[in-house]
Formats: C-alpha cells, sequence, structure tokens
C-alpha cells in the first residue's frame, strides 16, 4: 500500500516550464493541505510524508474529529498529538474553540485572517504556500489536497477554480477515497505516470476553463488526435487508461481525473508503521 502514495498523483509537466522530469511522491516534496470535508483514508500516509501540513479553518475539526477513527486500537488523544499541523489558517469561523486550543497547546501556528466575501480559506492557503516557499522549492513542491472533493458542489467547483488560478506557480492535486484531479498545463506535453495497482481504470480529460480546439493523447482506450473538447460537445469521460503512462497536449489547460481505489481491508495503523519506515 505504500506504493499508492509514491505514485498517486504522480504526473509530470514538460521541463519548459521548468517542472523538471518524472519524479515520484516519495522524492518530490509535499505539502497536505486539509479542507472542511470528509478525509480519505490514506491521510495518514500523505501526511507522513508531507514537509508541511496545513489546516484550512474548519478543515482542522476533520483532522481532530476523523483521524482518530482510523485508528481505533488507540487513544484518540495519542493520535491526535501525532498529526500536528504546522498552521491552521482562514478566517476562523470553522474550526471549533476546542479544537483550535489543543492544537496551539501542540505549537501549531494559528494565522487568522479578515474574513473576505471574495476568496475562500482555500484559496488564502494556497496563496500562503506560495508566498512562503521560496522560488526553487516551488518548481519541486506538490501541494496534495484532502477533503477537497464529494461534499457541496459550490465549495467543489471552487477548490477546482483554484487550481486554474495558481497554474503558473504550483502543482495541486485535489483527493478524496475516490478520486484525483488535477490541471494539465496548456502548451505542453503532460506526462501522466499511473500505478495501475492502486489508480484507475476510469479516468477524464475534461475542457473546464475554456473550449479546446485541439488536443492529443496517447494511453487511453480512446486517445483524442488533434481532437476538439467542449462542454456541449465533446469531453473526454469514462474513458480507461491502458498503460503505465498516459501523455495529453492541449492547446488549454485541461482538468485530469482518475479514479483512486483503495484496499478497503487494509489495516491503517500499519499501513503507518510502513510509511514512517520509508
Ligand atoms: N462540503 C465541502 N466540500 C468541499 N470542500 C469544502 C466543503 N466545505 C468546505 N470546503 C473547503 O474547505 C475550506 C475550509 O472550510 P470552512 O468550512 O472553514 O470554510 P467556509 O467557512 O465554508 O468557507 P470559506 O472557506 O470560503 O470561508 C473551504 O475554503 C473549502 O475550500
Ligand atoms: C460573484 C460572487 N459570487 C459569490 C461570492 C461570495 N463568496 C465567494 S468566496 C466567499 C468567501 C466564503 O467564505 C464568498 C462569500 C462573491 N464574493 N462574488
Amino acid at each position: 500500500m505504500e506504493s499508492v502514495l509514491k505514485h498517486v498523483t504522480d504526473y509530470t509537466i514538460n521541463a519548459s516550464r521548468g517542472i523538471g522530469s518524472a519524479r515520484s511522491i516519495s522524492e518530490a516534496p509535499t505539502a497536505v493541505v486539509v479542507l472542511n470535508y470528509r478525509l480519505p483514508r490514506f491521510t495518514p500516509l500523505l501526511w507522513s510524508q508531507a514537509r508541511l501540513r496545513v489546516c484550512a479553518d474548519g478543515g482542522a475539526n476533520r483532522l481532530y474529529d476523523e483521524l482518530p477513527r482510523l485508528f481505533p486500537g488507540e487513544e484518540p488523544e495519542a493520535v491526535r498529538n501525532r498529526f500536528k499541523p504546522d498552521v491552521i489558517k482562514g478566517d476562523l469561523d470553522s474550526v471549533r474553540a476546542d479544537v483550535r486550543d489543543f492544537y496551539m497547546n501542540l505549537g501549531t501556528r494559528i494565522i487568522g485572517e479578515a474574513h473576505d466575501q471574495d476568496t475562500t480559506d482555500f484559496h488564502k492557503i494556497i496563496r500562503y504556500i506560495e508566498e512562503s516557499t521560496p522560488e526553487l522549492d516551488k518548481t519541486q513542491l506538490k501541494v496534495l489536497v484532502v477533503g477537497a472533493l464529494g461534499g457541496r458542489f459550490d465549495h467543489e467547483a471552487g477548490n477546482i477554480n483554484v487550481l486554474w488560478t495558481f497554474a503558473n506557480s504550483l502543482r495541486i492535486v485535489l483527493l478524496s477515497e475516490e478520486s484525483s484531479l488535477t490541471l494539465l498545463p496548456a502548451g505542453s506535453t503532460n506526462e501522466i505516470h499511473i500505478n495501475q495497482t492502486f489508480e484507475g481504470p476510469h479516468c477524464g480529460l475534461l475542457p473546464v476553463g475554456a473550449p479546446s480546439l485541439s488536443t492529443t493523447s496517447t494511453g487511453l482506450r480512446w486517445n483524442l488526435d488533434r481532437t476538439p473538447m467542449s462542454f456541449g460537445s465533446l469531453i473526454s469521460t469514462c474513458n480507461i487508461v491502458e498503460s503505465d503512462v498516459v501523455t495529453v497536449t492541449s492547446d488549454v489547460h485541461l482538468l485530469w481525473t482518475i479514479e483512486l481505489r483503495y484496499d478497503m481491508d487494509h489495516d491503517m495503523s500499519q499501513v503507518f508503521s510502513d510509511c514512517s519506515r520509508s
């Protein structure tokens, strides 16, 4: 199961963007952002490998409430002590006082930001990561976002919009237990490395921001060959991955999504132990 984490969301971007060649998640520095929706059971694995761990406001409640349930054999307090966020940030109108105080006592930085009516807490967190990450690290950093999908659709759409807002500066992957979403930048050939044990086969390529006049792919059952795509005509949903490497080239940024398959019978505490050894 450890290898899920090595490969989940492992995609590369043409060196012309300065992102570099293929790296597994175990090599690439990662930041984990916890949002305020149901957390995937692989959250502890992502957490253990991350350099930076941040909760967006009410995301801290999820961490506090849901992580102990993943380790039923352990004292909830012991689990919470082990998963200490570096930062809780946002307008702080959703994090409960007991949760805020608990993490404050552990040494988490709590950063309140004036409630503004135009950007979400998630947007603010990504801006914070962008501003606090040195330029060099930023080209390598992968921002993995849990609790991002499966809840309120306007929140999901806002979360997806953040991929576009920061398209030129950060690689961001939105995750639920069932799906992974990321933006494939326009104008270069994106190589997506897939671990078919844990990802796929179902996937999609969506021209969310603007219609595409020309998209070309390899490695899919239904490939595109300089094909136009737009909502209202063709979009690629329910496609199937047929290779360990998928390539996509398009004139517009595309949303790439692939299903995740999680081993339901796996003992999470074992997963965590395996992971900390890596
Ligand atoms: N149901 C949901 N589905 C998906 N994402 C969510 C959901 N609820 C919250 N989020 C994400 O988690 C972040 C933090 O959630 P929180 O509940 O603190 O925010 P909020 O008060 O609803 O809205 P905002 O973040 O805009 O102030 C949000 O900015 C949003 O990105
Ligand atoms: C056109 C438009 N639509 C909706 C909002 C509302 N809104 C967007 S983000 C946000 C923050 C939530 O905490 C709120 C209230 C807006 N400002 N502009």
